[in-house]
């Protein structure tokens, strides 16, 4: 794909493992460049698969996997820091497995506190071991390691699912802003939807057996974006659409299951 191409295209995807019936069935999804893609619905329809196949972590049993850049980052719903290095060293840890010579070394310590600081944790907490950080903290710390080799798409799998409801909505709040600033492409999978709302462009929903797409809904709400957002007309209509998709899975799945 050329660099005016999405960021993201898979194409007729049906995905796979051992001889079983497929999870996901002719699958299709396009990311344009520095957009954000929730991916919402029923747990085992797929959503983390789907990640991984962007990844390039699982091949598909048919079907196309296009990714216009090679740059990139996944962020888990565990922080997985190395307890025995302290935050800015698990920072540093991006850099080290990312590609030799970039970047420089010289800039290592440079981009580490950079990136340390777009995730708001001040420099107090760098020395410290993640025993000593709290859950949301840790979290920052991911989000920085994966952030620090600047990739240009992020896959993010229920970052913020352990975390309290005020530390995720902060979470969400600095996603977005660290989203504005830096540019770069992402898919967000998620079962709050009110989260796959608030930091996404659009929120595709998915039903199971097989994992497929079954809604799109668009966000075209503009930035900055407000927490509570009870108020926000479009935002609580736009809620509501993907809540009937999501219940029309459910439904289904309810239907198919006493038939
Ligand atoms: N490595 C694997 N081997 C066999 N089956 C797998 C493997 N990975 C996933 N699956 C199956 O694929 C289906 C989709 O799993 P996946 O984890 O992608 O769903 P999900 O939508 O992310 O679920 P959740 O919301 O619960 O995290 C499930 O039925 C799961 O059991």
């Amino acid at each position: 794909m050329s660099r005016s191409d999405p960021a993201v295209r898979l194409t007729e995807l049906t995905v796979g493992f051992g001889a079983e019936a497929p999870v996901i069935l002719g699958l299709g999804l396009v990311v344009a460049a520095g957009e954000m893609v929730a991916l919402v619905g029923p747990s085992g329809c797929g959503k983390s698969t789907v990640l991984r196949v962007i990844a390039g972590l699982i091949a598909p049993r048919s079907g196309r996997v296009e990714r216009v850049s090679e740059r990139l980052g996944f962020v888990f719903q565990e922080a997985n820091l190395l307890p025995w290095r302290t935050a800015r060293a698990n920072v540093r840890l991006g850099l080290e497995l990312g590609a030799a010579g970039d970047p420089p070394r010289r800039e290592w310590d440079r981009r580490i506190a950079n990136q340390l600081e777009a995730v708001g944790l001040g420099p107090e907490h760098w020395s410290k071991r993640p025993h000593e950080l709290s859950g949301g903290m840790r979290m920052r710390v991911s989000l920085a390691r994966a952030l620090a080799p600047r990739p240009d798409l992020l896959l993010f799998d229920e970052p913020f699912a352990a975390l309290d409801d005020l530390s995720r909505k902060q979470l969400n709040h600095d996603l977005n802003r660290i989203r504005r600033e830096q540019g770069w492409t992402g898919v967000f999978v998620t079962h709050n939807v009110e989260e796959a709302v608030y930091v996404s462009d659009r929120v595709l929903v998915m039903a199971a057996n097989p994992g497929r797409v079954v809604a799109e809904v668009a966000v075209p709400l503009a930035y900055p974006r407000r927490h509570p957002r009870r108020e926000d007309g479009d935002f609580l209509t736009i809620r509501d659409e993907i809540d009937a998709a999501l219940r029309g899975v459910v439904e289904t799945v309810a239907v198919g299951a006493s038939a």
